[in-house]
């Protein structure tokens, strides 16, 4: 999904590498897909509370650095996490400003044609996947806003007009206006 949401042009937010223990899928680069890094690496950057979220995902860690999230922010700039439940938690807990967009697939069968379709798992991973967004789906009622991942071309402008209408808000707006007119 990050990766059709770039592909449309909508640069003016920046895209999170995350950090994970998991191998590389074909095709996918270090640095551009995920930085890939061993689970002593992994452990160590949590030690060294260099990770805004960290969790385990089907065996692997997975992860966002802090580092990147902080200076993007710090440049006025919007930065976009695609990452699962228990992580999203974590930001939902730390940063009160964060929207959270809950991606979900039409429904379960389609999402395991989809997995296999991707032929980049055995199957005891996928079955492990499908177990997994289960317990997501459960998860959704902590979210703000719920996109079906049905179209690809449809769920990007989903999440397109979620972030328009974020960018909207009175409490986003108004502190710029605060300045202009000052303390009564
Ligand atoms: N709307 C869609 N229609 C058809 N295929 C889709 C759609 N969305 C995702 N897929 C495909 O389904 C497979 C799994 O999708 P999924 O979104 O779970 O994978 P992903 O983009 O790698 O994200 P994640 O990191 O969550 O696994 C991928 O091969 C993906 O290309
Ligand atoms: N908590 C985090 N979850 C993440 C991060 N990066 C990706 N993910 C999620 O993990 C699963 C599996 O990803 P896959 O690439 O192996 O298919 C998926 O739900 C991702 O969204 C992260 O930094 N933190």
């Amino acid at each position: 999904m990050r990766k059709a949401l770039f592909e449309t042009g909508a640069t003016d937010f920046s895209y999170s590498i995350s950090m994970t223990t998991r191998k590389p899928r074909k095709g996918e680069v270090n640095g551009v897909d995920y930085y890939f890094v061993s689970k002593e690496e992994f452990e160590e950057n949590i030690r060294n509370g260099e990770m805004l979220e960290y969790a385990k995902y089907v065996d692997n860690y997975y992860g966002t650095p802090l580092k990147y999230v902080n200076e993007t922010l710090d440049q006025g700039k919007d930065v976009f996490l695609e990452i699962e439940v228990n992580g999203a938690m974590q930001v939902r807990a730390n940063c009160p400003d964060a929207v959270f967009v809950f991606l979900t697939p039409p429904d379960l069968m389609e999402l395991k044609h989809r997995l296999i379709g991707r032929g980049t798992d055995a199957m005891d991973v996928i079955n492990k996947r499908i177990k997994k967004a289960v317990g997501e789906i459960r998860m959704m009622r902590n979210y703000d806003y719920a996109v079906v991942n049905d179209e690809v071309s449809q769920a990007v402008e989903r999440i397109q007009m979620i972030i328009r209408s974020e960018r909207l808000r009175v409490t986003r707006v108004m502190p710029d206006y605060e300045q202009m007119i000052g303390d009564e």
